[in-house]
């Protein structure tokens, strides 16, 4: 299903980037929808916003204060204040302020409107806030000296004409763009469409990822084991870094290995799934539930094509129907990498569903979750960047770190500073190692050993 080379031989690896580039070939951005704000966050904008009306839409106050006319406080200092009738209160939302004539101050609150005659605003701090004395720090509540929206207010300091005025159209203007298609949707993006009036916007929306875990070993964390039994991780795991990668996720319990089971829960899950991703069961083993269930199964009614062709280094896959967005079947293929050598992917069901078959070891799953998943969601979600960042830094080691031959090895490692320390071994089953790793050592195919000082990437982790 590829357009890349097939690799040939029993022992044929795939290049990582090679499976990458398969799994982003048919991953598409998903259709555009009109969501609420709040259920926007995140994703992506497909329309031009421009903005309908200018904010702030009136002209007001920056401060609690007097609004005035700056001409009449010409040589107004401490010691020579200069005493202006008080004409009433303008608080936030009060439709229509007293104006202000010469001579005269309107008492006015942050946000209200500026009053008519008023070109500036002294802060209630320059005046003695109409008590007569020096200067204030505040006013009194009008609800307890409801005189303070009239008498007399002394004013001990000049002020410029504007000063403390937020000129309507001073923040965004009607017709300007406010936000260009592409832009990812953040809280102060939803912010600005909540103040322009905007309460849907047409975005792409997150995608539905579904998680399976697969194994008859495993137990729903809470609950007791029994001999040989472990607690299902994976599909927490998984499942958070689908969030984390701006997924809406759906974890469907531990399945055991019986692969009628495995498609009949894949097929009641299609309706709810933009990707579904499983882990476990697809290594060579006997009991390999997913590779099993997956390979000659298309998830559509038709009986399934034969095919397993082990001389590729990957499956035939079921059904090779031509055209954009048709079910192919899911391949099984082995990746030049470690961990997560053991790898299936493809398209099932009516609407052409991507599958990732993740490997069931735990550091496996993540790991391939990271360079596979979570750049197939970020597509889905058509954001433009699609993986974690990368950097250089210093090996800091004890001694040289070992790698398979021909694979690309992914350390679990910490980032600091330039240097990178791997943390725990190259074991694809130490999780204890995996959660105090905050980045991957990558050590290249063509390397056995790096030296301690040596400069390596590093796959910097959320
Ligand atoms: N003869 C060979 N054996 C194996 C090979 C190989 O090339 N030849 N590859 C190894 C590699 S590499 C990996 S990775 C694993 C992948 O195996 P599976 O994907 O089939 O995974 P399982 O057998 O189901 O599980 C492997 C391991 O992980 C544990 N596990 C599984 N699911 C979970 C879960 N949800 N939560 C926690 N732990 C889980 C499981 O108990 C096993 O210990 O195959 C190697 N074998
Ligand atoms: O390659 Mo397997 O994915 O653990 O170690």
């Amino acid at each position: 299903m590829s357009t890349t080379t097939q690799p040939q031989g029993p022992e044929a690896t795939w290049p990582v980037t090679a499976h990458l580039d398969d799994i982003l070939a048919t991953v598409r951005p998903l259709e555009p929808i009109e969501l609420q704000l709040l259920d926007a966050q995140g994703c992506v904008l497909v329309e031009d916003v421009t903005v309908p009306l200018s904010l702030p839409p009136f002209a007001n106050s920056s401060m609690d204060g007097y609004a005035l006319r700056a001409a009449d406080l010409a040589g107004a200092g401490e010691d020579a204040p200069v005493a202006l009738r008080v004409v009433g209160d303008v608080a936030a939302g009060l439709l229509t302020p007293p104006p202000a004539g010469e001579g005269e101050a309107v008492r006015i609150m942050t946000g209200a409107p500026l009053p008519e005659g008023a070109d500036t605003v002294v802060p209630v701090e320059w005046t003695d806030g109409g008590l007569g004395g020096g200067p204030v720090d505040r006013m009194t509540p009008h609800s307890t000296a409801p005189e303070g929206a009239s008498g007399t207010v002394r004013v001990f300091r000049p002020a410029e004409p504007g000063a403390h005025v937020r000129e309507a159209g001073s923040d965004v203007r009607e017709g300007d763009l406010a936000l260009a298609a592409g832009t990812v949707l953040g809280p102060p993006q939803l912010g600005l469409l909540a103040a322009v009036g905007r309460d849907t916007v047409r975005v792409r929306p997150r995608p539905r990822v579904v998680v399976l875990a697969t194994g008859s070993e495993l137990v729903q964390p809470g609950e007791s084991l029994a001999p040989g039994q472990i607690h299902d991780s994976n599909s927490f795991t998984l499942t958070a870094a689908a969030r984390d990668a701006g997924a809406l996720a759906f974890r469907v319990g531990a399945i055991g290995d019986d692969a009628e089971t495995l498609r009949a829960t894949i097929e009641d899950q299609l309706i709810r799934a933009d990707l579904v991703v499983t882990s476990g069961g697809v290594s060579v083993g006997a009991y390999d539930v997913v590779k099993e269930a997956l390979t000659d199964w298309t998830g559509l009614p038709e009986p399934a094509a034969e095919g397993e062709d082990a001389d590729t280094g990957e499956n035939s896959p079921a059904q090779e129907t031509e055209g954009p967005g048709a079910p192919r079947g899911v391949v099984f293929r082995k990746l030049a990498m470690q961990p997560g050598k053991p790898q299936g992917f493809g398209t099932i069901g009516r609407d052409a569903t991507p599958v990732l078959a993740l490997p069931g070891n735990p550091v496996s799953a993540y790991v391939s979750f990271e360079l596979f998943v979570r750049p197939a969601i970020r597509a889905l979600a058509g954001l433009a960047d699609l993986h974690r960042p990368t950097v250089r830094a210093l090996v800091e080691a004890p001694k040289a770190l070992t790698s398979p031959a021909g694979r690309r090895q992914y350390l679990r490692a910490r980032h600091a500073d330039g240097r990178v320390t791997p943390v725990g071994g190259a074991s694809s089953h130490l999780v204890g190692a995996l959660a105090r790793a905050n980045a991957l050592l990558v050590v290249p195919e063509e390397r056995t050993s790096v030296e301690p000082g040596e400069e390596v990437e590093v796959v910097l982790l959320g």
